[in-house]
């Protein structure tokens, strides 16, 4: 342990990470975009936070992920990581500070390490983006993939519909999966595939498969916190547990509080100075 860092909490690594796959321990991931929320999965014990490019949907109202930039991804990246003690702290390379530039991947890995102490980053996409994977991973950062669903490249698609269900679409993720594995990625994500086929991908790499819609037989699961939580409003799809009604606590809690404020209950006088 380096003598800056004080805690006698063990981090996740991505040796960790393998170890767990190894002995069949689940590996459990969500998303987190600030500094009060990054605290809270931390506490609990949540092994990887990932900064996802979903902060575009989710923080700031965007339709898709494409817009959020390089500088707001580390905004949030950085809030994330002063928050955390124990967790994997990954981050998305937003869309266009990577495909098909491996000198800019790099450059943007860099900004995001240095900038936000982040500890990995994740990129979208299998073969087409080998060398910016490969030129990464040469500078000493794990890469996490991540391949099916690819919100990135949704214009390519035009739905959200679920991915690889086809022979051949199968055979090309099943193939891109090893091809991140032999570049040397620590993880890859799958997003929304048939369950058969992401088993198949998980016993297939050595390194850890994080689902999500992809079913039960992989290493790890991954969901975006405000959907779990139930703040996300419109965001119901099949593959989503709701843990938590939170927009209902909340919206109860903000109309108390606007009633004690007209009504003149708040404050009282123990309120007051
Ligand atoms: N709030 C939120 N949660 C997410 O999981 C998420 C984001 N935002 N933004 C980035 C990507 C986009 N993701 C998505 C988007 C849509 C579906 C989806 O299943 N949509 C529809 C089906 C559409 C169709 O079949 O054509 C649904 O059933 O809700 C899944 C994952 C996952 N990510
Ligand atoms: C849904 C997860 C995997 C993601 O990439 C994100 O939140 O941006
Ligand atoms: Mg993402």
């Amino acid at each position: 342990m380096s003598v800056h860092q004080s805690s006698n909490i063990k981090r996740v690594t991505t040796h960790t990470l393998q170890e767990m796959k190894a002995r069949g321990e689940k590996i459990s991931m969500l998303t987190a975009y600030d500094y009060s929320m990054a605290g809270i999965l931390d506490a609990a014990g949540i092994d990887i936070i990932l900064v996802g490019d979903s902060a575009s949907n989710v923080m700031a109202g965007h339709e898709t992920t494409l817009p959020i930039t390089l500088d707001q991804m580390i905004y949030h990246a950085s809030s994330v990581v002063r928050a955390v003690k124990r967790a994997f702290v990954v981050v998305d390379i937003p869309f266009g500070s990577y495909q098909g530039n491996s000198s800019e991947a790099l450059r943007s890995t860099i900004r995001i390490m240095k900038e936000s102490g982040a500890h990995a980053v994740k990129v979208e996409g299998g073969a087409e983006i080998k060398e910016s994977v490969t030129r990464i991973l040469s500078a000493g950062v794990p890469v996490m993939g991540h391949l099916g669903l690819t919100p990135q490249s949704i214009y390519k698609f035009g739905t959200y519909t679920v991915r690889a269900k086809e022979e051949k679409e199968a055979e090309k993720l099943l193939s891109d999966a090893k091809v991140l594995e032999e570049c040397g990625c620590f993880a890859i994500v799958l997003e929304k595939i048939p369950a058969k086929l992401a088993q198949k991908v998980s016993e297939t790499v050595a390194i850890p498969v994080i689902g999500i819609g992809a079913g039960a037989y992989v290493d790890g699961q991954v969901l975006v916190v405000h959907d779990m939580l139930g703040i996300t409003q419109e965001f119901q799809p099949r593959f989503l547990r709701q843990y938590a009604d939170l927009r209902g606590t909340m919206l109860n809690a903000v109309e108390n509080y606007i009633q004690d404020v007209k009504s003149k209950d708040f404050p009282n006088e123990k309120e007051s100075y």
